[in-house]
């Protein structure tokens, strides 16, 4: 019989479930002992998560998923409410339901819970646990450099309790070697309505964990994840365990992609030569991974000019398509691509709608990869070894991209700060960027065929995110005395 229950609570989209549920079965592989109970929220708006979680509990009889109530998002009159502000109060809302949920689990006997994994949007939900006297750690999504971020935020709050200026001097951000620019701050922490105070009151709960579990490895990050060590000795926050790269290498994120569509991208794809075809992808966070049609243009006119093959994920929306957030974007191509383009690229690009991401990166025809920068996104390509231009749009991924370029020059640079400088992004700088990363004999494509196999390397058995798994799993059962 499994003798510890560990209690996981992911936020419920698809950029943090896969790999909050990844990390649990990886948990699992490697200790025999635990088993996992997913707690899944149901914001009305997520319809695919269902697909996902469902074929999950297929392949792995140790997680077992549980629905909680689906609860409406709270609403707000205020139009400029930042999107975290909105994520923090239904987390709060779900509070009693979670309450009554693991209540219901026995705490003593053979099997029993043992703790919490909670999503870093879920770290209002560290009330529970204490409640209930039931550990609590947390699951980071995002990397090291963005929880140096969030560590920092409660002692900047402490000196100056009001959201970030444009005109505020760089940041010294704990974990990173250069100075931050503040331009490429999360957008949320310059919103008056809400969306600072939401990621403060997150940031303030990370001390009351026990433990940070963040999909990152050691050799990516070298400098945060010393400095993190380090201040651990020094008792200024919890032990962090870098278990990354955590993927999903070989399922579908999203299980109801047209399978003639995902097959048609890799037909085209097995006749293109190695390494020739740059893709473009931005995200699942529905309209705000899409571009304006001016800007879809400049794309294609940099597409065009560039002479390179392209695959260009565009959030088409074609018969039995669905993007994960139910939204479509372009119904037609025709209405946002410059007359003539899709016959002019015959051949040479593809324009389609949800791709098959991790397939698609993996093909040798890929060259690289012009990407918003989410972090799973990120990981993807380090571990396939394909060189991202950055092209951050919302959340962190500024912070992330300005990591990936200046701190540890993995990406060639289009935008840093793409949301906040919102002006349109030309041709031609699009066109040099490109030009950047399908150059086959660039730097940074060499150094990130180096991490590639570093990040293997850190997941095998006595690699370092396997052993730092194995701290984790040492430091919890200690926790839990009569295991
Ligand atoms: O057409 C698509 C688009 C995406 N994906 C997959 O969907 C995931 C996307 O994840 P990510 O790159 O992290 O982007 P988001 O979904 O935007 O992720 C959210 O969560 C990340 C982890 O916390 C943050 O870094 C991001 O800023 C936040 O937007 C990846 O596994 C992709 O392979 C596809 O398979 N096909």
């Amino acid at each position: 019989m499994k003798e510890a229950v560990l209690i996981f609570i992911p936020f419920p989209i698809i950029g943090h479930l896969v790999s909050t549920v990844e990390f649990a079965r990886r948990l699992i592989r490697q200790d025999d002992r635990i088993s996992v109970t997913v707690l899944s929220l149901n914001p009305p708006l997520y319809f695919s998560l269902d697909a996902y979680t469902k074929s999950i509990s297929a392949l792995e009889p140790s997680i077992c998923f549980v629905d909680l109530p689906p609860v409406d998002l709270p609403s707000s009159d205020q139009p400029d409410v930042a999107p975290e502000a909105l994520a923090y109060y239904y987390i709060e809302s779900q509070i009693p339901h979670v309450k009554n949920f693991i209540s219901s689990f026995p705490v003593s006997g053979p099997s029993r819970v043992v703790g919490l994994v909670l999503d870093f949007f879920c770290a209002p939900m560290i009330d529970v646990g204490n409640e209930l006297d039931l550990p609590s750690y947390m699951f980071f999504t995002s990397n090291a450099g963005f929880l140096g971020l969030m560590l920092h935020l409660p002692t900047r709050h402490e000196q100056n309790s009001a959201e970030f200026e444009r005109t505020d001097p760089v940041s010294l951000i704990p974990g990173f070697v250069s100075p931050v620019p503040v331009s490429v701050l999360p957008v949320c922490l310059f919103n008056k309505f809400g969306g600072y105070t939401a990621l403060v009151k997150l940031a303030q709960r990370f001390k009351d964990t026990k433990g940070i579990i963040v999909n990152t490895f050691e050799e990516l990050e070298l400098n945060a994840v010393r400095y993190f060590t380090n201040s651990q000795i020094h008792g200024q926050n919890p032990p962090i365990y870098p278990v990354g790269p955590v993927l999903d290498l070989n399922g579908k994120p999203n299980p109801d992609i047209n399978v003639a569509q995902r097959d048609k991208v890799i037909e085209w794809l097995n006749d293109q030569p190695q390494a020739s075809v740059v893709f473009l992808c931005f995200g699942t966070f529905g309209s705000f991974g899409s571009f304006e049609a001016p800007q879809a243009r400049e794309i294609a006119v940099a597409l065009e000019q560039s002479g390179y093959r392209f695959l260009w994920s565009l959030r088409l929306s074609q018969p039995g398509d669905k993007d994960p957030s139910g939204n479509t974007h372009y119904k037609n191509p025709e209405d946002v691509l410059p007359e003539g383009f899709l016959e002019r690229i015959e051949g040479r690009g593809m324009v389609c709608g949800w791709a098959p991401q991790v397939e698609v990166l993996a093909h040798k025809a890929i060259g690289g990869f012009v990407s918003h920068c989410g972090w799973n996104s990120i990981l993807e390509s380090l571990w396939f070894g394909v060189p991202i231009v950055t092209w951050p749009m919302y959340a962190e991924q500024q912070l992330n991209a300005f990591e990936m370029v200046k701190e540890l020059g993995l990406a060639v640079e289009m935008r840093l700060d793409y949301s906040i400088n919102s002006g349109l992004v030309k041709a031609e700088e699009i066109e040099k960027a490109l030009h950047g990363v399908m150059d086959g004999s660039s730097e940074v494509r060499k150094k990130v065929k180096a991490m590639s196999v570093m990040a293997k390397k850190a997941i095998k058995d006595g690699g370092s995110s396997f052993l730092s798994i194995a701290r984790f799993i040492g430091d919890m059962m200690g926790k839990t005395a009569d295991i």
